[in-house]
């Protein structure tokens, strides 16, 4: 309860708020006030003319817990509320505070009868969990607390200012060490984390434990095939193998499998860590066969990074991290390959392929063939990985014809 009062009443106050109302467009940000502030017309036909309003945020210390409560919000939402509701991502953040980014919800239910409060008001008896409504009373509008049930609280209102559209995208004040992991240790620990309510996590680590083993003299070079799905990596690196007599290794490598779907339900938190380890593993793998052979290497640390800041980042392209920032570089402690390859062919041959192959596709490919955002979010952050930086390969010619374009970049640098 206490944190709920300071998220109504003190320090948070300072916070603003963004909600993502159309994705293909700038959040709406505000911050609250206790004096009534006149709106211009878009803030006001927003926060009230069409439906009620409300917005549901999480708060918990314990960042795994926070992580499950929001994807288990999410869910509930999907599927407790009428259709006359629309949901928006909303978080709330500290312009340029690192980590200060509160994942949460904004609800729009269009309809007459009260389902969505009373699932509201379900959802906020969990003590993690904070619910608002929204009231517009002429030029004014202002945001109080949902009383819980069974508990008349005395709201106090606080009224919805504009404010300044954020420099950066909010989302990406928490990527680091949320989403993607720039060493092993802060992965290793999310993971130690779960190992109570993931027992799977236990296995994970011991793993980790028994293959460690990064350290690479000057061995033979290592070559990341990296690309959306479909777009010919299985296809090429298995090639690659043959005709270089070269081994080909995997991340997640095949010792992880067993665990991969498990993860794969879990949050971004604990599943990118997942991920984020399964690269070490393959590191030590390729620390290991790159002293006696050329190791080809499908997918590896630009997949990790890209998909997770890709998912991480509500919205346009343009909200992705700067291309020079920080969030691309690549681990300090993670092996650098010689060669890394990013394989693009056009959206519509991706699906084509897609189509013909016709197998089972994760929710993740699903989502890439619904959306486009998501998919040029993916490809832009691939772009922007640095040191080591990808050398794009247009991989829409033969399946013969793009081995001998890679065979010709491989044998300029290497003379293999
Ligand atoms: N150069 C190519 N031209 C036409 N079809 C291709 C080419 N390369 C691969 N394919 C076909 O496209 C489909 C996807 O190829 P592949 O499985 O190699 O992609 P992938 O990148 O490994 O996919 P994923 O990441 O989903 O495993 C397969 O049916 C494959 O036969
Ligand atoms: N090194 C890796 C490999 C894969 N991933 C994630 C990214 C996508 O969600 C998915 C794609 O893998 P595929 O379906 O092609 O096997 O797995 C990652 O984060 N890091």
């Amino acid at each position: 309860m206490l944190k709920r009062a300071m998220f109504r009443c003190g320090q948070l106050c300072s916070r603003v708020f963004a909600v993502e109302f159309d994705l293909r467009t700038e959040p709406l940000y505000f911050t609250l006030n206790s004096t009534p502030q006149v709106l211009h017309k878009a803030y006001q036909e927003l926060f009230g003319d069409d439906g009620k309003l409300f917005s549901l945020h999480v708060h918990c210390d314990n960042r795994i817990e926070k992580a499950q409560t929001h994807a288990e919000i999410k869910h509930q939402l999907s599927i407790a509320l009428s259709r006359d509701c629309d949901v928006f991502e909303a978080s709330s953040f500290i312009p340029d505070v690192k980590n200060s980014l509160v994942k949460g919800f904004f609800i729009r239910d269009k309809s007459t009868t009260d389902l969505s409060e009373d699932v509201l008001k379900t959802l906020q008896q969990s003590k993690s969990v904070c619910v608002f409504s929204y009231k517009r009373e002429g030029q004014y509008c202002w945001q109080e607390m949902l009383s819980p049930v069974n508990q008349v609280e005395e709201s106090v209102r606080q009224y919805i200012t504009p404010a300044a559209a954020a420099e950066h995208h909010p989302s990406t004040l928490n990527i680091r060490n949320s989403d993607v992991f720039y060493n092993m240790d802060e992965a290793y620990k999310v993971l130690k984390e779960c190992t109570d309510i993931i027992p799977e996590s236990k296995e994970v680590l011991k793993l980790v434990d028994e293959q460690l083993e990064t350290s690479r003299g000057d061995g033979f070079p290592v070559i990341v095939i990296e690309g959306l799905d479909a777009t010919g990596k299985t296809t090429l690196t298995e090639a690659l193998r043959e005709s270089l007599n070269a081994t080909l290794l995997k991340s997640p490598p095949q010792c992880l499998a067993p665990f991969r779907q498990r993860f794969d339900s879990e949050p971004p938190l604990i599943r990118r860590a997942f991920y984020a380890l399964g690269n070490y593993i393959t590191a030590a793998h390729i620390g290991k066969e790159s002293l006696r052979a050329p190791v080809i290497v499908d997918r590896f640390w630009h997949s990790t990074a890209a998909y997770a800041i890709a998912t991480a980042v509500g919205g346009r392209v343009e909200n992705l991290p700067e291309p020079g920032s920080e969030l691309y570089k690549w681990p300090e402690d993670l092996l650098k390959p010689n060669l890394v390859l990013l394989l693009t062919v056009s959206p519509e041959e991706r699906l084509r392929r897609l189509r013909d192959r016709g197998q089972d596709k994760t929710i993740e490919e699903a989502e890439l063939e619904v959306n486009q955002l998501f998919r040029l979010k993916v490809e832009e952050a691939y772009k922007r990985i640095q040191n080591p930086a990808c050398i794009i390969v247009d991989a829409s010619p033969s399946p013969q014809e793009v081995l001998q374009q890679v065979q010709h970049l491989i044998r300029n640098k290497y003379h293999l």
